[in-house]
């Protein structure tokens, strides 16, 4: 059987929110990076096991939230070892903007997928765009690299737009089967 782990970091709530929407529809594992940006031993063995890593992280200062770079630099062990070469990856992020800055942060998890020698999947989805779109709408903000989702600032984790979370789940479910054929 295919194992997909989605590992985050939410330092409010939010990015979990998305995150468990994301697993929903992988089928996976949830590890959350804590406040200290650390993971357990166990935890670091459910990555090397995995087929595919869904890399999860709010945007804050225009990228990835400090504790989910410190994760980032601690994978540098598993790099020395190749020990994630040929894993599938995704990556979402959650910010309070429409735009808010998250490709950089998407630009970011696929830049660390590649510096581990992994096969990165694109979100996969049309765009909403239409002036009959609205934020129900699956991908109604037109990402490509990876799911975006956005909280605005005074919302709380569950109001966050339906289009939104359908968009994190759908693509949960992509990175999955992508790993599924990838393994035949
Ligand atoms: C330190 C910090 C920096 C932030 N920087 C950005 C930003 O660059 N762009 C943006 O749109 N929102 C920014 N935000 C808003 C968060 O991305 C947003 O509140 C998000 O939902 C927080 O996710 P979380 O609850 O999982 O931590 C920032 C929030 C914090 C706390």
């Amino acid at each position: 059987m295919t194992k997909a782990v989605v590992i985050y970091y939410s330092g409010y709530g939010h990015t979990q929110h998305v995150a468990q929407y994301v697993a929903e529809g992988a089928h996976a594992q949830l590890i959350a990076i804590d406040n200290n940006g650390e993971i357990s031993e166990q935890e670091w063995e459910a990555l090397n096991a995995a087929d595919a890593i869904i890399f999860g992280s709010p945007t804050y200062m225009g990228s990835v939230a400090w504790q989910f770079k410190k994760f980032q630099d601690a994978t540098s062990k598993v790099w020395f070892t190749r020990g994630w070469q040929d894993k599938v990856f995704g990556g979402f992020t959650n910010s309070a903007s429409l735009n808010g800055d998250k490709q950089v942060t998407l630009i970011t998890l696929q830049t660390l997928a590649s510096q581990h020698g992994g096969i990165w999947v694109s979100l996969g989805l049309l765009p909403a765009n239409t002036l009959a779109s609205t934020r129900n709408d699956v991908n109604n903000l037109g990402g490509s690299v990876g799911a975006l989702i956005q909280s605005p600032s005074d919302a709380a984790a569950d109001n966050i737009a339906a289009g939104d979370l359908e968009t994190a789940k759908l693509y949960g479910a992509r990175v999955a089967d992508i790993a599924r054929r990838l393994r035949g």
